[in-house]
């Protein structure tokens, strides 16, 4: 068991960190703090994993796009909508580029052989249609039109950004499963935004190389995939990418995936957020719910997105009991 922005804005001792940092691109590229900041929730509740604290934007920022956060308003990106944009982008630098974010990874490591030895650090990424869509769009949003508009008027260049970004998502997973990484999972929040066909193309396709490309050098790392809101797609998503575990979103019954899904993909999952905010019975009985389909199945219990701001941090330990006690 694990929850998605395990460590994040409803800890007060992340808000006392963050403060400290100033800005949150500096609060992942201090080692020393993002380390810190990882390590909280273990310590508050003693989850199974431990998920790198960082963010998907940060490979947009180490192929040298501009990025800030601005406060209240998400990330901003220099948006990039044409060749001189992407020949701006330097793939060549990007382990050089993540090495704060790779010592966080060592010692998060180390940390947690020292306080939770049988806690699993998982390392991540973005799947590149995600990324692409921060990159292309300049900054959060819905639909993306920006992005899944020129997937579809100029397939070329969003093409040549999608295979920049599989191969310097190849390398930052595996620069991170050798500084200690001992899981890696890849977030696609926004691929239920494409039509079938170019759902094949732009998730299916990139997230399969990807997960052959890191298999090749690290062939015990399990890897996660999160395709959000696939839908129906799901199945095919799980057997055609190769993931060893599929990440079901809020949307997801997860009776309909016991049954879709092959038994040797493990899934992950999907409990809403917002059951977590309300607490008490609710809560109870949605995680009742979830345990109960997913019996007897290989299964990494998780939320179907992230925690938010509002969460209670004892409604969290109730559901860490209740799951740990059955
Ligand atoms: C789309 C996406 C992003 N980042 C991420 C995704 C995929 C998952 C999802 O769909 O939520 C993934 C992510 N972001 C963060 C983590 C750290 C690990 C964890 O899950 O605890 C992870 C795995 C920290 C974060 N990333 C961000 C914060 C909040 C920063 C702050 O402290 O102000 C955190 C804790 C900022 C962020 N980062 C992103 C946005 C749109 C924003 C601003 C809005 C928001 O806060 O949700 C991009």
């Amino acid at each position: 068991m694990w929850l998605m922005r395990q460590a994040g804005r409803y800890l007060p001792e992340y808000r006392a960190i963050r403060a400290e940092a100033g800005d949150f691109v500096t609060l992942c590229t201090t080692p020393e703090l993002a380390a810190e900041v990882t390590l909280q929730p273990i310590r508050r509740y003693g989850m199974d994993g431990a998920i790198l604290f960082s963010d998907i934007l940060m490979v947009p920022w180490a192929l040298g796009q501009g990025l800030r956060f601005a406060e209240g308003e998400g990330p901003i990106l220099d948006p990039v909508r044409d060749s001189a944009g992407l020949a701006a982008l330097n793939p060549r630098q990007i382990v050089a580029r993540v090495a704060p974010i790779l010592e966080t990874v060592r010692r998060v490591s180390a940390g947690l052989a020292a306080e939770s030895p049988r806690t699993a650090l998982i390392g991540f990424a973005g799947s590149p249609f995600t990324v692409a869509c921060y990159m292309v769009e300049g900054r959060g949003g819905r639909d993306f039109a920006a992005a899944r508009g020129l997937a579809y008027a100029d397939p070329m260049l969003f093409g040549r950004l999608m295979r920049l970004l599989v191969e310097a998502t190849t390398e930052y997973l595996c620069a991170q499963a050798e500084a200690g990484a001992e899981a890696l999972m890849l977030f696609d929040s926004w691929a239920g935004l494409l039509p079938p066909s170019q759902f094949r193309r732009w998730v299916i396709e990139p997230t399969s190389q990807i997960v052959r490309a890191v298999r090749r050098r690290h062939p015990l790392v399990p890897i996660i995939g999160f395709p959000r809101l696939a839908g129906a797609l799901l199945p095919e998503y799980a057997q055609r990418t190769g993931v060893g575990t599929v990440a079901m979103d809020t949307a997801t019954d997860p009776r309909w995936a016991a049954a879709a899904v092959p038994r040797e993909i493990a899934l992950q999952g999907n409990l809403d957020p917002l059951a977590v905010v309300a607490g008490g019975a609710a809560l109870e009985a949605e995680a009742r719910t979830l345990l109960a389909a997913m019996r007897g199945r290989p299964f990494i219990f998780n939320l179907g997105h992230g925690l938010v701001p509002p969460t209670p941090p004892e409604h969290v330990a109730a559901l860490v009991r209740l799951v740990r006690t059955g």
